[in-house]
């Protein structure tokens, strides 16, 4: 079995006495993708804000390298873990390149300048998310998708052992969701990343966990988690699965004017 990077059990967060996570418990092996799918208020952002420190949980484990992310110090912390939110922030007054070499800093001292090596890595993050022509422009200047391809660069330069991804392809046109996704896995980083395109997380991931309510509904391989019986129950849409003619992997068609009765859903054949 390959090494973990990453352990969370028993996870509880509660906030104004209602539970938003509850007993939230799985790994994430080495060089794996793992992807986090769930209707919206699931708790998908909670649990990735916990696994970066944003939120503290009630209760619980999480450990990076089999030690706790609290004995981490900020620094250490973000050699290991780069994220990418779901909102793009604001960065007034920076340039694209500027904003990518952000991701240097964790590993740099206080008067640490960027050396030829540096400026590389930067050169060629920007190329492999397809921004090196907008390197000088203004961040902010760029679009919801080039913002967010920006993001991840900073993120490749910032070169982590786990990368997490709220949301990666929310702004992407289809090629881009495909491409940065691929790009995240060819970098044999371990990711956690929340996608509601569920054909995509099934053409991308290599397991699944799928959250309902602050419960962990389900959790295994594509074709474990993504079943009829599953999403009908969890989105409540009607849907038919076969398997994708390239990769195998569940392909799911949704059915339209259909809600699953307390039956469940209409027999299609
Ligand atoms: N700080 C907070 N205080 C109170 N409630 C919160 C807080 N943060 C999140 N919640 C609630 O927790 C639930 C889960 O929210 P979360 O953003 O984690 O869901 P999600 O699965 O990421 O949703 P989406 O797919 O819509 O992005 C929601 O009901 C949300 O309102």
């Amino acid at each position: 079995m390959s090494e973990s990077v990453l352990d969370v059990n028993h996870l509880f967060w509660q906030v104004d006495n209602k539970t938003i996570l509850a007993d939230i418990h799985f790994s994430l092996p080495k060089g794996q993708m793992l992807g986090l799918i769930g209707p919206n208020g699931a708790g998908k952002s909670s649990l990735l804000r916990c696994l970066y420190r944003y939120i503290v949980p009630t209760s619980g484990d999480i450990e990076i390298f089999s030690k706790p992310i609290s004995e981490y110090s900020s620094k250490l912390l973000a050699q290991n873990i780069a994220v990418v939110q779901q909102d793009t922030p604001h960065y007034f007054d920076m340039t694209t390149e500027q904003l990518v070499a952000m991701g240097l800093t964790p590993h740099k001292g206080l008067f640490d300048s960027n050396t030829a090596q540096d400026r590389e890595r930067v050169v060629s993050a920007l190329t492999k998310v397809g921004l090196q022509q907008k390197a000088q422009q203004q961040y902010e200047l760029l679009s919801g998708g080039e913002k967010q391809r920006a993001l991840i660069a900073r993120a490749i330069v910032q070169q982590p052992h786990i990368l997490i991804l709220d949301e990666p392809t929310n702004h992407l046109d289809i090629r881009y969701q495909i491409q940065i996704l691929e790009l995240v896995k060819s970098l044999g980083i371990s990711v956690i990343a929340s996608i509601h395109d569920l054909n995509l997380a099934s053409a991308m991931c290599d397991k699944l966990l799928l959250l309902d309510q602050g419960r962990l509904i389900a959790k295994g391989t594509p074709t474990e988690v993504l079943t009829e019986r599953q999403i009908s129950e969890v989105f409540g849409v009607c849907c038919d699965i076969n398997l994708h003619p390239q990769h195998g992997k569940p392909l799911i068609s949704y059915f339209y004017g259909y809600q699953p009765s307390p039956k469940g859903c209409p027999d299609h054949d």
